[in-house]
């Protein structure tokens, strides 16, 4: 049952800092405060008229410090993530607002994230009948790609979002770091801390250049009961609490941001909007239907927290002294209200989280297999004489996916170690996808000179950061309802080609036609050999044969014209062929450097579109 308690939002409004202070000092004016708040509701104070007004589930005032925001709203999430429920806490607004203050804090005013993770343990203390594993990741988005931040920056690379097969996103590769202490989860956050983008502008000394996300993953499960000698085999729970510190929105204008800023700006921007548009999505009554997370990195990451199976707790940050900034933070926030989430404690089967991913690996890995191995035996086209890439072999598929020091039977092994499998899980399984793609890719390359829908897929595969079930059977032959302007790719249609352009349908054609030559070459040499053993034995039989023999040497010179005049053709034919696979060679490099051109143009069209989005936000 949705309940509508699930999303709580707050608002808090941060008192002046030194910069607005000073601000209003050199203009020798007092500071105006356009906005007034008490303890459910914030409104705009216009000369004495209050215009606007907004009511939240509490609205924290510039008095209020953080532990009495974290008490009053962030903790019963924290508590209720330790019971089996998903929980997400994310701070919204404006640059220089006190996002990061608020979620981050500092030695003297510790943040909601460390507040909650002394609370995650406090909570498992207090339930001694249970036991827990917990692992934890820190990721940051910055200017959309995904990067991970619990590793060395020599070791960091883009990593990519995924879906499983039961709707479960998830980044692939991100280390998941086993910690059994508060001091551990504070020594990551602060690692992560130093490899997180900051940058300072106009707003604000220190202002985030990414959306940082970090995540405790729980797992709880009934303590057996050793007295008793009872083995507690029940369900375990597992659960999420995400942490996030947003970037804040921000203007050109005011932020002074060129180049590399301006860049994040609007990166920040275009997904703080995507944020707003997925949210106004969810909660517009009469729009009910599909939500598209994927137009950015940062919704598509918090999928569940976003009308899913998750409590959500939004903490946005105002300042009072800004008008138009604030009154759009407002406006989000109130929109968010009306968000509703369905939560319910998740359990998995008796194997556990862990096991269980590994036995649904293992089943991956099988799949893999077996569709290396259609590829190594499907013979496409038999007879034909064009030479394509070799399929991987089983082999070749089964040792990368299985990772460079990796035996099959150590999986085993590591499944009773949760510490060692948990990253070896992850990584193992996206090595696994990775392969898995890696070979589809080439069997998809393999085989465009011969599949129209081939172009297609390939460019889906490459495209989509998810496993791609296509049925991966090759036709006995090409289909003429295979259309090749299916492809995103755009490249001219074979239909639209060049008169002596040759089709995959003609190149089988010709394909057939050489085997039938040859099949007849066969059945020619075979009947030559038959008349040349019968004129032997004529030659050692009787002299009165003579006439019979005069018959047979006639046809046999007869067969021998005919062979002659099939191997010329055949010749031809080849040529031919060798023509059209030139041809096809050229046509293949065409659309490479058509590739490049839609590359570049596509980065142009992007540029553009970033300064236009950026203008139109701004306005
Ligand atoms: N509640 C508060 N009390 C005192 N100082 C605050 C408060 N909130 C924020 N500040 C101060 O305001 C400044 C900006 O805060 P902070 O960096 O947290 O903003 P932000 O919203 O995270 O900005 P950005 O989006 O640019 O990262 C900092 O100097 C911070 O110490």
């Amino acid at each position: 049952m949705a309940e509508e308690s699930a999303v709580k939002v707050c608002v808090r409004v941060r008192p002046l800092i030194p910069r607005e202070d000073c601000a209003a000092s050199e203009n020798a004016e007092p500071v105006h405060y356009f906005w007034k708040a008490d303890a459910k509701s914030i409104y705009q104070s216009d000369d004495g008229n209050s215009s606007k007004s907004f009511s939240f589930d509490r609205v924290f005032t510039a008095e209020e410090t953080t532990n009495q925001l974290y008490q009053a709203i962030a903790k019963p999430l924290v508590v209720s993530s330790v019971q089996g429920y998903n929980g997400t806490i994310f701070a919204y607004g404006q640059t220089s607002s006190g996002k990061t203050f608020t979620m981050m804090g500092s030695d003297r005013f510790p943040g909601v994230l460390p507040m909650a993770v002394e609370d995650v343990f406090q909570t498992i203390k207090s339930c001694p009948k249970k036991e827990f594993l917990l692992r934890v990741s820190y990721m940051e988005i910055y200017n959309e790609t995904v990067s991970d931040l619990l590793v060395d920056s020599w070791k960091r690379k883009p990593l990519e979002v995924r879906e499983t097969i039961n709707k479960t996103i998830y980044v692939a590769d991100l280390t998941e770091e086993l910690v059994t202490s508060h001091a551990q989860v504070l020594a990551w956050i602060w690692k992560g801390e130093e490899n997180r983008h900051y940058g300072k502008t106009k707003m604000n000394e220190r202002s985030s250049r990414s959306h940082t996300i970090f995540r405790m993953i729980l797992e709880n499960r009934e303590r057996s009961d050793p007295a008793s000698g009872e083995n507690a085999d029940g369900a375990i729970i597992v659960s999420h609490l995400n942490l996030v510190d947003l970037a804040g929105s921000e203007r050109a204008s005011q932020t002074g941001a060129e180049g590399t800023r301006f860049k994040e700006g609007c990166n920040i921007n275009r997904s703080l909007f995507t944020l707003g548009q997925v949210i106004k999505r969810l909660t517009d009554e009469g729009q009910k239907g599909f939500t598209n997370y994927r137009d950015s990195k940062l919704t598509r990451i918090l999928q569940n927290s976003l009308g899913g199976n998750a409590k959500t707790v939004i903490i946005c940050t105002i300042t009072p002294v800004t008008l138009e900034e604030t009154l759009s933070t407002l406006q989000f926030a109130s929109t968010a209200k009306k968000m509703k989430n369905d939560p319910r404690v998740t359990e998995v089967s008796d194997e556990g989280a862990l096991l269980k991913r590994y036995r649904n690996e293992i089943e991956d890995r099988k799949r893999q297999l077996q569709e290396a191995s259609v590829f190594s035996h499907t013979d496409y086209g038999q007879g034909e004489e064009i030479s394509l890439p070799e399929a991987p072999s089983e082999g070749s598929a089964a040792d990368r996916a299985r990772g460079p020091h990796q035996k099959p039977d150590q999986t085993a092994c590591h499944q009773l170690k949760p510490g060692s499998c948990t990253k070896g899980a992850q990584t193992q399984r996206n090595l696994g996808r990775e392969d898995a793609r890696t070979s589809r890719k080439s069997q998809c390359d393999s085989f465009t000179g011969n599949r129209k829908g081939d172009l297609s897929c390939l460019s889906e595969l490459c495209e989509s950061g998810k496993d791609f079930d296509a049925p991966w059977g090759i036709p006995d032959e090409p289909s003429d309802e295979m259309d090749m302007n299916q492809t995103s790719v755009t490249v001219p249609s074979f239909a639209d080609g060049p008169k002596d352009f040759v089709s995959p349908a003609r190149m089988h054609e010709l394909s057939g036609r050489v085997s039938f030559l040859m099949m007849q070459l066969e059945m020619e040499a075979q009947q030559k050999k038959d008349a040349l053993d019968k004129l032997q034995l004529a030659d050692i039989g009787s002299q009165n044969e003579d006439q019979s023999n005069t018959q047979m040497k006639k046809e046999f010179a007869e067969t021998i014209h005919l062979c002659e005049s099939l191997s010329t053709e055949m010749d031809k034919v080849l040529l031919e062929r060798d023509y059209l696979k030139n041809e096809l060679g050229v046509f293949f490099e065409q659309i490479k450097i058509l590739d490049k051109d839609k590359a570049s143009l596509s980065q142009e069209l992007e540029e553009k579109r970033e300064v236009d989005e950026f203008m139109a936000l701004e306005d």
